[in-house]
């Protein structure tokens, strides 16, 4: 598939007046494929300066057949625009905490973030039109998606991070984590650069926002963002013809005059904390311990080039190890260690990885090794091995490098003492694994991978199960025509949002009004079908007049009208909680957080206080435990609910129940009849058991039938409707009595209190 590209990039700190300087500094940026470019001008630019800086950059595009659209940022001291990118969130992907501090700096540096996301999506808005793909890339943008989410909620959205995403218990350090985590949620897709990166974002999301999620996807807003891996390749075939040429083979010649008879190892990093020279380096030093013969017939030859937040005390430790290492095994005719502190010219650079015996990169973490891949490119015919830290995103695709773990200098140099005596012809059997994945998983592979891959999450939403939204319109018009209205409620998650606490789930003044005033109209019947015990019922919606209640699934019954309640498992043996109590409480003891709930006939073992993770993987084999035992034994089921596991009588259900009251609907004479109006809302599965009861009652309209789950429409359910969460069904219970902006208050607390969890 061929795609029209427009690369929508900030032109990079624009360093004087000069727009020719700013566009050429932009086109070299933007051709180099290098998209942590934002960057600002204390001086703005003159609409002809404008236009004539934009001219030079779609010459420059227009040149390898793309079209550049510039974002212009001006104001204030330059590098502002990248301050919080560069200065928080860098580190913090990489696991580097920074000092303690007042905020106050961070706050600024926060605002001009917004800003730069803003600016970018004001540009993306100017020029969008439906059916383009929006791609985002990195770290300097993850407002972004969400941002243009709501200016374009049809867009299609992929985002791809290319520095790591760090666990969860290290993400949330940013005082910034939802609205980032939020941020990145308004994509349709999210790629990472190895699997790891993408289960600490899931594990975020569950954590930090409170999000269900699966192994590839987060349910966030109403929409299912799919989560996948796509490591990142490089232009292979370009840097097979670049390390060819005369110029590179020239270099090589001089290279290896420089040092004959030697094994050459070669490294090439970034300046900073994580690229683990100063690990390489005790490496290094500690194979010229443990192998003095070898001293004489190797050299490390490390280039370095300055890092983004230029770190004085990294190079100054740098330059300490190799005077210390040159000083202890170096003589007056050899230098174990020659470091380049300065970028090389390209051709050098090629040679370097060609004459190379070794390659040794000893990252402590990053997104993925740019050297590691070239080297092997580079290496086609001379097969030197390649040594590769375990923390950098491109250990996972490139099995067939050693592996080291780079604290561990004694592994780290027995690693480089075996490379050195390898036989040629297991390095010829590496490198030619190497180079079939570095030559099939390129960048080219990398684009195609990511668009199809999003393209056809797009088409599978599209043409699968979601479930529409409440036609609210409809269902009205439906309500006012009829006469013999049933409404049957589920409680938490449907009428009071999902809490920590379950005693804390109180039903809100709004919807005790909205319940009474639907109860009052003689025209309805109005049930409450929840898994909650009598007790908890009644003190909390026993005093609405007119609302029949249903308590824990159907076990008890307290009809319409009538103060007393109806057991209906009376004659039912409830020998087996005793069982199931002892079960629960073994997976409690086990289970920091988790409780059991006590109720009349049903029990239930909560988890919503526990690790989310952690319960649930207890929660399945609790389940396991009671099905294989209790279940078999007593005519129980067990039911999973929201963070929680419940048994209760098998012949009671909430499908029983709601069955039951179509069958037994009198109208306001007292004559049977069959309800001309139906509304079923309820959240979890034992609310689907009501939903797929209702389906099968011939006698009923099914148009006038209206059954909801309440959560993202991606839901697997039997409801032919959804809506969001709580708020929204307040609001649309409101709606039918006349009350207008009824959610208004529930609606930021509703969400808060979900995500707590
Ligand atoms: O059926 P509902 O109203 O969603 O309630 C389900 C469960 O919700 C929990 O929060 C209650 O503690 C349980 O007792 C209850 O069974």
């Amino acid at each position: 598939m061929s795609w029209e590209t427009v690369l929508v990039a900030w032109t990079g700190e624009i360093i004087n007046y000069d727009a020719r300087i700013a566009a050429q500094v932009a086109a070299a940026t933007a051709s180099a494929g290098n998209h942590a470019a934002p960057v600002m001008n204390e001086f703005k630019l003159t609409e002809t300066e404008q236009t004539k800086a934009k001219t030079l950059l779609e010459e420059a595009a227009a040149k390898n057949g793309s079209t550049i659209v510039p974002v212009f940022l001006y104001g204030g001291e330059q590098g502002r625009w990248r301050a919080y990118a560069e200065q928080v969130l860098w580190p913090l992907l990489h696991y580097i905490l920074g000092e303690p501090s007042d905020g106050i700096e961070e706050k600024k540096w926060w605002l001009d973030y917004v800003k730069f996301n803003e600016a970018f999506a004001d540009k993306i808005c100017e020029i969008y039109k439906p059916g383009d793909i929006i791609w985002i890339h990195d770290y300097h943008l993850l407002l972004l998606p969400q941002i243009l989410r709501q200016r374009l909620p049809k867009a299609y959205i992929g985002t791809f991070l290319h520095a790591p995403f760090p666990s969860s218990e290290y993400f949330r350090y940013l005082t910034k984590r939802r609205e980032l985590l939020e941020g990145m949620l308004g994509s349709n897709m999210i790629g990472f650069q190895a699997y790891s990166f993408s289960r600490h974002f899931i594990s975020a999301c569950t954590r930090v926002l409170g999000f269900e999620s699966t192994s590839a996807s987060v349910d966030a807003f109403g929409a299912r963002v799919a989560i996948d891996v796509f490591p990142i390749g490089i232009d292979a075939a370009r840097v097979a013809r670049d390390m060819d040429t005369a110029a590179v083979r020239e270099n090589m010649v001089a290279i290896r005059d420089l040092y004959p008879g030697k094994k050459i190892i070669v490294g090439r990093d970034r300046l900073d904390s994580v690229r683990g020279v100063i690990q390489k380096l005790h490496a290094f030093e500690m194979f010229c311990q443990m192998y003095p013969e070898m001293v004489e017939k190797v050299v490390l030859i490390q280039l370095t080039s300055p890092a983004y937040a230029h770190s004085a005390k990294i190079e100054k430790k740098v330059n300490e190890i190799i005077a210390h290492i040159n000083g202890t095994y170096g003589m007056l005719h050899f230098t174990p260690v020659q470091h380049y502190p300065q970028q090389v010219a390209r051709d050098e650079y090629f040679a370097l990885l060609r004459v190379a015996d070794l390659a040794l990169i000893t990252s402590v973490r990053d997104g993925m090794n740019t050297t590691s891949l070239e080297y092997v490119v580079c290496q086609r015919d001379s097969h030197g091995p390649l040594i590769l830290s375990e923390f950098t995103g491109t250990a996972g695709m490139l099995t067939d490098s050693i592996m080291v773990n780079p604290w561990d200098s004694v592994g780290v140099a027995k690693a480089i003492h075996a490379c050195l005596v390898m036989k040629p012809e297991r390095k010829a059997e590496l490198e030619a694994k190497l180079y079939k994945h570095v030559t099939t998983h390129t960048i080219q592979a990398w684009v195609s991978q990511f668009l199809s891959k999003l393209v056809s999450t797009l088409a599978s939403y599209d043409h699968s199960h979601m479930t529409p939204v409440l036609d609210r319109p409809l269902m009205h018009a439906k309500y006012k025509s009829a006469s013999r209205r049933l409404f049957m409620f589920d409680y938490d998650g449907t009428l009071a949002p999902i809490v920590k606490e379950p005693s804390a789930a109180i039903p809100t003044p709004r919807v005790l009004d909205a319940l009474e005033r639907l109860a009052s109209d003689s025209r309805n019947q109005v049930w409450i079908i929840s898994g909650r015990d009598q007790a908890f019922l009644e003190q909390h919606l026993g005093g609405i007049h007119r609302l029949g209640l249903s308590a824990e699934h159907g076990c008890f019954l307290r009809r319409i009208g009538s103060d007393s309640w109806f057991n209906l498992t009376e004659t039912f043996d409830m020998g087996w909680q005793k069982d199931v109590i002892d079960i629960f409480q073994y997976y409690t003891e086990r289970t920091q957080g988790s409780f059991v709930e006590r109720k009349r006939a049903a029990v239930t073992w909560h988890y919503r206080r526990a690790d989310p993770e952690y319960g649930a993987f207890q929660a399945r084999e609790c389940q396991n435990h009671l099905e294989n035992t209790v279940t078999s034994k007593y005519d129980v089921e067990v039911m999973t609910g929201k963070a929680n596991l419940e048994v209760r009588p098998r012949f009671v259900n909430k499908g029983e129940i709601a069955k039951g009251l179509v069958h037994e609907y009198k109208d306001f004479d007292g004559r049977a009849a069959t309800p001309d109006f139906v509304l079923c809302m309820g959240d979890d599965s034992t609310d689907e058991d009501m939903f797929r009861a209702l389906r099968k009652v011939d006698a009923l309209d099914q148009d006038c039938s209206f059954t909801v789950t309440i959560g993202p429409s991606s839901k697997m359910t039997t409801a032919t409707w959804h809506l969001i969460d709580p708020a929204e069904v307040v609001k649309s219970m409101g709606e039918l009595v006349g009350l207008a902006d009824v959610a208004q208050e529930m609606g930021s607390s509703v969400v808060h209190e979900t995500r707590l969890l």
